[in-house]
């Protein structure tokens, strides 16, 4: 998303809780259902939030998906195998009780993992994470590396031909062609989204397109977080607001 696309909007209004009624709602994970951790194991889902984002989903008529930088299969593990799914910001995709739509796992990704524990090696507070058909090199336990660990990500990302994604203390390589708002194209033209007004909630960089891709379908977008540049239309401020907000919506007809 290139910086020209971002409307300088520093404070946006909170979402009307009528946003929800009609919605196909799109819900990031990371920062947006659950607050950041120390690291990516860090992250528990709590009943409640499962809960919730099924009675949401009963009341939207089954028209919610999690749209995540993180696997299918993580997001399975973490307790969301009951929920429509689009893993690694966009490639992959599945649905309750199916299999996993996604490419294969690429040698490049095996080859942008060895060189990100080259790097880790030595180097404490450092962490790779392994994920399905991508790597992330974390560097929120060491700060100080943050700036080389970019540099490396990017050399690696054109010289293996991956896609470069940032996110928070995080360099992630992954193949290309897809992105969170392709995946709200693609599951808004599916079955249980079809139909509904795309609604994008999220808080990091790789929800940029998200929001785009709900605002060019006659929705809109929530940031998540503090003022920043942004094409979303509406904001809260953290994860409880979110779930304040997802309350609102269950107590409204779909
Ligand atoms: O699209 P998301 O659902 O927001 O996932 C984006 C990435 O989230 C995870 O990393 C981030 O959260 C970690 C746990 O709070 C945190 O330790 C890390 O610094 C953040 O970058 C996840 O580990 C990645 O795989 C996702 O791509």
């Amino acid at each position: 998303m290139s910086e020209s696309r971002l409307a300088p909007l520093p404070h946006l209004p909170p979402p009307p809780a009528s946003l929800l009624t009609g919605a196909s709602l799109f819900l990031d994970f990371d920062g947006t259902l659950a607050p950041i951790a120390d690291t990516p194991d860090g992250v528990v889902v709590d009943t409640d939030l499962l809960t919730l984002l099924g009675e949401l989903r009963d009341a939207l008529g089954g028209r919610l998906a999690i749209v995540s930088g993180r696997s299918i299969a993580t997001l399975r593990d973490l307790g969301f195998a009951n929920f429509l799914l689009a893993g690694t910001h966009g490639l992959e995709f599945a649905h309750p009780g199916e299999g996993v739509e996604a490419p294969p796992r690429r040698p490049a990704v095996d080859d942008a993992e060895a060189a990100f524990h080259a790097f880790a090696d030595g180097k404490p507070g450092l962490l790779v994470e392994r994920k399905s058909i991508s790597v992330g090199l974390h560097f929120r336990g060491a700060p100080q590396w943050g700036a080389q660990a970019g540099e490396l990500a990017s050399d690696l990302a054109d010289k293996l031909g991956l896609a470069l994604q940032p996110g928070k203390m995080l360099f992630e390589l992954r193949p290309g062609g897809a992105d969170k708002g392709s995946a709200v194209h693609v599951l808004m033209a599916r079955a249980p989204m079809a139909g509904g007004r795309p609604v994008f909630i999220g808080d990091d960089v790789t929800d940029e397109e998200g929001f785009a891709a709900a605002a060019a379908l006659g929705g809109a977008g929530i940031l998540v977080g503090p003022p920043r540049a942004t094409l979303a239309a509406f904001s809260l401020e953290q994860v409880a607001a979110v779930r304040h907000y997802l309350l609102e919506g269950v107590a409204r007809p779909g």
